[in-house]
């Protein structure tokens, strides 16, 4: 072994004094920017022999350097985290990160009160606060997590733990209070929380066959007798802030299970909807209720009349029969009309902003900055009122206006809170069935809660990427106070080796790389037909 260079010599010394043992200091070593960092950082401190300092302030200094590597001492600014971290004023990894996301995006010298704040420097918790805390945020978000369960651990966490004062609390902590308090609400683990259970094992010794049970027979309902499907609520379990609201439901369905298929008229099925068909459309039968086919039809840029017709012959040739064919488009005047009371209740709001603006507005470009609010968000109700009106009216052109509903931009962990859009303008192609009556189209996200409300659907089944939707769906359908259906959803049917996206497909067939819709590679239904 070759001799230690002074400067190894002099990050060996200190690191000792931090109580960082060897492995932090050979990784140090290893890379030279690291390396360099340190000693830069050491050489403006005095450190106390060892054993003189807290045990934690190697880690924060520690992870404070690697951070930094690249951006140098940030005109004096990483020196007075450092002083922070050694007066103990930053106490966890949270701040240190929070700290060095402050030094970076701060021009000129740091202002002590803004870094204080931004920090969280002062922020003590005592158990008595976490507790309060934590069962605040529990008791204002309870039916989402009623309907998650044990799945709204992960999310209540790192909502708390990204949006909330929460971030400053000692994790472990943090972690221990959230896991009693769910368990308080929501009780021992039940079939519904248990893991999908796994496969036998195949009976390892060579030779052996498998034992078959004679007259062993498989219900043909068995998917929905066990497992996601049979854990779903009964007609009328799906709470309501407006209990009337439950006892019109149950009046127009005579208590029945109501259900929907819902695909956008934009292409042909494939065999990952022949799922949702089963699921949709079984699931409602099983129970002795039925099932729309809807047509999700809110972007006439995307829908031709084929695709109409041809769907309809896929769910008849899977053996459903849809109770009554529906569209989005049947309800744009009362969609319509609903916008406004959102904007009359003060949660809606026409946006001028462009994507780049509302993106930024998000959290910028990874939506990992602070998000925050735009300039049109509190103007008055009459003047959204009216600039809606002036959408409509064709006074905007595509992006110019949107309405945006108001939902819990700076709080909420949950990207589908961020103040969605509802209603976009768009001069494209005519409406396959309203033609040109309307200049203005609303979003899935507007479009598909009040839908489901409008039809008294009782489970609104539907796949899981839609999972952050249940809380805009819930948000929006108890905004305007009107009956709220339960979103569910269950895992979709992948297959690799094929495409499985309608817009994939299109652009297979429209390229000319496959014969069209129904060329057998595809795994479309009508190839499969
Ligand atoms: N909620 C849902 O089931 C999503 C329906 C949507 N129209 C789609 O086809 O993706």
């Amino acid at each position: 072994m070759s001799e230690p260079t002074p400067e190894e010599a002099f990050l060996a010394e200190n690191f000792a004094k931090l109580g960082l043992g060897e492995k932090p200091l050979k990784e140090a070593l290893r890379n030279k920017k690291i390396a360099a960092a340190w000693n830069e950082v050491l050489s403006e401190i005095e450190l106390p022999e060892e054993g003189g300092v807290d045990a934690k302030v190697g880690a924060l200094l520690s992870a404070l350097v690697t951070a930094t590597k690249d951006v140098g001492g940030a005109d004096g600014k990483r020196a007075f985290v450092v002083n922070a971290v050694l007066e103990g004023k930053l106490k966890s990894k949270a701040q240190v990160e929070a700290a060095v996301k402050y030094i970076k995006g701060k021009k000129g010298d740091v202002d002590v009160a803004e870094f204080d704040k931004e920090c969280g420097v002062g922020i003590e918790f005592t158990p008595e606060k976490l507790e309060k805390e934590v069962r605040a945020y529990i008791e204002e978000h309870k039916n989402t997590i009623l309907g998650q369960r044990y799945k709204a651990f992960t999310p209540t966490l790192v909502t708390l733990k990204t949006s909330t004062d929460l971030k400053w609390a000692p994790p472990a902590d943090l972690k221990k209070e959230v896991d009693a308090q769910l368990a308080a609400l929501l009780g021992p683990k039940d079939e519904c929380d248990a893991p999908p259970k796994k496969q036998p094992k195949a009976p390892a010794a060579a030779g052996a066959k498998p034992v078959k049970t004679e007259n062993e027979e498989i219900s043909k309902n068995r998917m929905f007798e066990e497992g996601f499907l049979a854990g779903l609520h009964r007609p009328g379990g799906n709470e309501q802030i407006v209990p009337e609201n439950m006892e019109a439901h149950l009046n127009a369905t005579g208590g029945r299970v109501f259900t929907r298929f819902p695909p956008e008229p934009n292409g042909y099925l494939h065999i990952g909807h022949s799922k949702a068909i089963t699921i949709n459309f079984g699931f409602a039968r099983y129970h002795g209720g039925e099932c729309y086919l809807r047509y999700d039809d809110t972007n006439p840029e995307a829908e031709e009349e084929r695709y109409f017709t041809a769907i309809r012959e896929i769910v008849e040739w899977l053996g459903f029969q849809p109770y009554k064919i529906t569209y989005a488009s049947d309800h744009f005047q009362r969609l319509y009309e609903l916008a406004e009371d959102l904007i009359k209740r003060d949660k809606g709001y026409i946006c001028h902003c462009s994507a780049e603006e509302v993106n930024l507005q998000r959290g910028g470009k990874d939506n990992r900055g602070p998000r925050f609010e735009c300039k049109h968000r509190n103007r008055p109700t009459e003047e959204s009122l009216q600039e809606f009106r002036n959408m409509r009216d064709g006074k905007y052109k595509p992006k110019e206006a949107m309405l945006r509903m108001k939902q819990d931009m700076l709080n909420s962990g949950n990207p589908q809170m961020w103040d969605l859009t509802a209603y976009r303008v768009l001069d494209g192609a005519p409406h396959h069935r309203t033609g040109d009556e309307w200049k203005i189209y609303p979003t899935y996200d507007f479009t598909h809660c009040l839908c489901d409300s409008f039809e008294n659907i009782s489970h609104s089944l539907c796949t899981t990427e839609f999972i952050n939707s249940r809380e805009s769906y819930d948000w929006l359908c108890n905004a305007l106070e009107i009956y709220r259906p339960q979103q569910r959803e269950y895992g979709r049917l992948n297959l690799t080796g094929t495409i499985m996206s309608k817009r994939k497909i299109a652009k297979l067939v429209s390229g000319g790389y496959v014969r069209g819709w129904n060329d057998p590679r595809l795994y479309t239904l009508v190839a499969i037909r």
